[in-house]
């Protein structure tokens, strides 16, 4: 069952006083369970479709359809609201420095009001367990963490919500590969255990070609390839997704 329906997509931005399409004509589904990675070398649009489809930014033109409901074109984040969550490179950006990791963590459901706050108290607790955050950390603050805590605590502030699509923007990028492997890890329990559908972003396509079961190749602001993740990896149909996989087994 199809999950979100992007048709279209695109976004312009100013450069030096001209308008440059950032994201260009981006078309593709998600359906229910499914983890589709989306990859591309640095400044080709992946965060700008992210943030369309989060309602964080307005699409120039396209349309975003959600369970079947159509959410763009309308006001930004309020039609789609806890169903959605997204997580980001920089996680301790989600949190206001002044909450506990507890506070922070309840924080994302508490303004859709649907939790009293001992159900948010005890929900969140449960999250403490399931993403492995000590639970003596609770009344930390978010600096107190380390970049891997900080993950765990900016996931169990999303899952909070208990949203249908989980969209990571380079969600283990900051983090050394240690970490990464431990955060990639908890996602493909979530993906597994709870079904979560997702939108994996990244610069690194064997990383998201081993964590998802399609990946889209943009380039310039369009989706230059798209197919399951094992295809691609193998026979990468464009010369710029095997450019992405040299520069890669390269480093
Ligand atoms: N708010 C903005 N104003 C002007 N230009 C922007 C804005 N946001 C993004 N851009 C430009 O749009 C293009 C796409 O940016 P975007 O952040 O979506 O790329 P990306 O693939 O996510 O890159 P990265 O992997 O480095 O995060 C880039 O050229 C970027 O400079």
């Amino acid at each position: 069952m199809e999950l979100l329906k992007v048709e279209n997509l695109t976004k312009k931005f100013k450069k030096k006083g001209i308008l440059f399409p950032a994201v260009s004509q981006v078309s593709f589904t998600l359906e229910k369970g499914e983890c589709l990675g989306i990859v591309g070398e640095s400044g080709c649009g992946k965060s700008t479709t992210a943030n369309m489809i989060a309602r964080l930014q307005k699409e120039d033109e396209g349309e975003i359809y959600f369970e079947d409901r159509k959410i763009s074109g309308g006001m930004l984040l309020k039609p789609v609201g806890k169903g959605l969550q997204m997580i980001f490179q920089n996680p301790q950006d989600s949190f206001d420095p002044r909450d506990s990791v507890i506070e922070g963590i309840m924080q994302g459901a508490a303004a859709y009001g649907i939790y009293s706050r001992k159900e948010l108290t005890e929900k969140a607790l449960e999250l403490f367990s399931y993403v492995g955050l000590k639970e003596e950390y609770q009344n930390r603050k978010i600096r107190q963490l380390s970049g891997g805590e900080c993950q765990r605590a900016a996931i169990a502030r999303a899952l909070i919500c208990e949203p249908k699509l989980l969209i990571c923007d380079e969600a283990t990028s900051a983090l050394d590969v240690l970490v990464q492997a431990q955060i990639i890890d908890l996602l493909k329990r979530l993906k597994e255990e709870k079904g979560m559908s997702m939108l994996f972003i990244t610069h690194d396509l064997p990383l998201a070609a081993a964590f998802c079961d399609r990946v889209a190749v943009m380039h310039q602001g369009r989706i230059i390839e798209i197919g399951a993740s094992r295809e691609v990896l193998k026979n990468p149909r464009q010369e710029e997704t095997q450019k992405l996989l040299q520069a890669v087994l390269t480093i």
